[in-house]
């Protein structure tokens, strides 16, 4: 064994270390010493441990029991290059150098010195390249380079020789063997057992303990042969005949590991890696152009094909006329239905009254001699509806208007005109209905209009007895798609960031580079911070893109207050920029994350009301839709675009306590709030 060394001369060491994900027991009271200016070679077969070794050493993950001791206080004082690659691909080498250099606190020459020194010893490609136009051996290198960039004391190295050729292998052992004689400390695992002989101590690995851990010679020498895998092999050997040993359960729920003093970090913000964060997200960006693209794109695509697609009434519906007291009523009506002739006068076609309103309301109307052939062309969807005149239809009319209660039942019976609609597609029934309604109200008021005094009494009194008076939130005017577009609006500005954090924290974790970025000192306020500013300009420019094409370029209305709309709008976009990063955090991978966030899409867009009346919910839903995040958002979007001048006008700081509750519940919490905050 090799001597019991000082606790001075300790870099690493680890006390019965144990650690197990779920059931799977991966470390099972490991201890490993690691002294200081030498190599240490942790050995061992796939899937042993060595990893989930390295990464409690630096502290990513926390043993279940037994300790983890380092002499480096400091994370800067620690390399560590992950087993997979953990680069930004779309990264030039010199960005990477850059990044990694600002993030270690270097500055621009001292970058410049090391990255040189590095090239050379590494043999690597001008750094101008792309690490994504790299050879695979040339990016395991890059990545090793960026463990070295800052000449850290200790060296925590994941399997950096797999995939190099042998003399590059043998060039990079003889530098790290120079590198301990300077005093640094490594710790370097790999599965070429005969390349760990330049280590100084060699830990064997297997089934997550230390079979061995002694200098490779007194390992040979102990085992009488001049080959580490005989050594390897008869440790394993040794291990199978004294397995009496069981590993029960109740070993590895020990309670808490010791406490491991934490590597530091100075500071929760620091001024050089965030500008490092920064840089990082921008170049990014730019080496990105069709994300870029897509990023600027998607608002404009969405906002134009909505307005164009979305709300809009049907027109140029196919329907049948039958008309039985005027042939060929379409050419023989008359073509502008005379405005001076009265409802009462002889050789007058009410039907084509009604005939001409119905054209006016854009249809493509087909005539019929026969109801039958009419009602064909209806059941077979030729038609979406179908309108049959009696022959007496006039005379029934006119008797019913002048008589009214006098009049007889069979005046009344064939004054009625029959109408069928399809009732398949509920939008084109409902406007199919109020055209229908609207035309023949329209076709009466021409017709009634010109007649003596005592016909017009007799017009008014066939007049609904209700007055439709002017609103006071929104418009009669207003049709489904001024309805729906505030609750488009915000789900884009919510989903917009959404997807892009998802993506850029998704990736880099997927990746492995937020685990090297955070092992390498970087904190998730310099994370967050350097993503919000870039995602936020992001989301100014998709706001505007949004905004102007929906409400300047098709004209939706807006009547209340661009301020408070844009103060409402980077809320939400805040919002959704949260929701991206408990998404790519919490969840396993980016297809994880992606079924997350477009799960949560559908089910938020069918709850939030964005396109059906949130009182039209079941009851079930109707206890939390007002709840979800998008909910709030659209019902005060909707008030400022539809009807903010009522909240506008009412000087709310000084309203009384029923309008302030009116304005809340009909304006919604966020419009309410953001409006004391702009201007109380
Ligand atoms: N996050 C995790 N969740 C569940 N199991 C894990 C996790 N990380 C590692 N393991 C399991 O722990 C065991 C040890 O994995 P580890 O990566 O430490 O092995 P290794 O010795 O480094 O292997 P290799 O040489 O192939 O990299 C494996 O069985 C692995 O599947």
């Amino acid at each position: 064994m090799v001597a019991s060394p000082g606790e001075r001369d300790v870099a690493v060491r680890v006390e019965k270390a144990f650690k197990s994900y779920g059931s799977s027991h991966v470390l099972k009271g490991l201890d490993l010493t690691v002294l200081e200016g030498t190599i240490y070679g942790l050995l061992g077969p796939s899937g042993c441990g060595k990893t989930t070794l390295l990464s409690c050493i630096i502290g990513r993950s926390r043993l279940d029991d037994g300790s983890v001791r380092l002499k480096a206080r400091r994370l800067k004082d620690v390399g560590f290059m992950p087993q997979e690659l953990a680069l930004h691909f779309q990264l030039s080498m010199q960005e990477v150098f850059t990044y990694y250099g600002y993030v270690f606190g270097l500055s621009d020459r001292e970058i410049r010195f090391r990255v040189d020194t590095l090239v050379q010893m590494l043999q690597l490609p001008p750094i101008t390249r792309l690490i994504s136009d790299l050879s695979g051996g040339q990016q395991r290198r890059v990545s090793l380079a960026v463990a070295l960039l800052h000449n850290p004391s200790l060296l925590i190295l994941d399997e950096p020789t797999v995939g190099l050729d042998p003399v590059l292998s043998k060039s990079i052992w003889e530098r790290l063997v120079e590198m301990a004689k300077e005093g640094k400390t490594i710790i370097i695992t790999t599965h070429y057992i005969e390349e760990a002989r330049q280590a100084h101590t060699i830990g064997l690995m297997r089934y997550g303990k230390l079979l061995a851990e002694d200098s490779p010679n007194k390992l040979l020498e102990d085992h009488n042969t001049n080959n580490l895998e005989d050594v390897f092999l008869a440790l394993c050997r040794r291990d199978e005949a004294a397995k009496e040993f069981k590993w029960d359960s109740s070993f590895f729920s020990r309670g808490a590991a010791k406490p491991t003093m934490p590597l530091q970090n100075n500071s929760n913000f620091n001024t050089s890696r965030f500008k490092a964060q920064f840089l990082k997200n921008i170049y990014l960006l730019m080496r990105n152009i069709p994300m870029l693209l897509f990023t600027f794109m998607l608002p404009i695509i969405v906002s134009v094909f909505f307005s164009l697609a979305v709300g809009h009434d049907p027109r140029h519906l196919a329907f049948g006329v039958v008309n039985s007291e005027l042939d060929n009523s379409l050419i023989n009506c008359p073509k502008v239905y005379p405005t001076d002739r009265c409802i009462f006068e002889d050789n007058i076609t009410i039907s084509c009254a009604f005939i001409k309103e119905i054209q006016g309301r854009d249809y493509r109307l087909h005539e019929y001699s026969n109801l039958d052939n009419a009602i064909l062309d209806y059941r077979t969807g030729k038609t979406y509806g179908l309108i049959h005149f009696g022959s007496n239809y006039t005379e029934a009319v006119q008797e019913r208007v002048k008589l009214q209660k006098d009049a007889s039942n069979l005046a009344i019976e064939q004054s009625f005109a029959d109408l069928w609609l399809d009732s398949s597609n509920l939008h084109v029934l409902y406007q199919m209905q109020r055209d229908f309604y609207n035309g023949i109200k329209a076709a009466f008021k021409k017709i009634l209009k010109p007649c003596a005094n005592e016909s017009e009494t007799a017009a008014e009194s066939l007049r609904l007895p209700i007055t439709m008076e002017q609103p006071v939130f929104g418009s009669y005017d207003y049709d489904f798609s001024t309805f729906c577009t505030p609750g488009l609006v915000i789900i884009a500005v919510f989903y917009l960031p959404t997807v892009f954090t998802t993506g850029i924290i998704g990736e880099e974790k997927e990746s492995g580079v937020m685990e090297r970025v955070m092992s390498s000192g970087i904190t998730f306020l310099e994370v967050a911070l350097s993503h919000v500013i870039v995602q936020m300009t992001i989301l100014v420019i998709q706001i505007v893109e949004l905004l102007a094409i929906i409400f300047l370029v098709f004209g939706q209305p807006f009547k209340g207050d661009p301020t408070l709309a844009f103060a409402l709008l980077v809320v939400v976009g805040s919002q959704g920029m949260l929701f991206g990063i408990i998404l790519s955090i919490t969840s396993k991978n980016l297809t994880a994350a992606g079924f997350a966030g477009i799960g949560s899409n559908f089910l938020l867009m069918l709850i939030c009301g964005f396109f059906w009346a949130l009182e039209g919910a079941h009851y079930s839903i109707q206890l939390f839709n007002r709840l979800v995040p998008l909910t709030q958002p659209i019902i005060s979007f909707r008030a400022i675009t539809m009807s903010y001048d009522v909240l506008y006008d009412c000087n709310l700081p000084n309203a009384p306590l029923n309008m302030e509750s009116t304005i809340i519940q009909e304006y919604g919490l966020i419009s309410y709030y953001l409006h004391h905050f702009l201007y109380s």
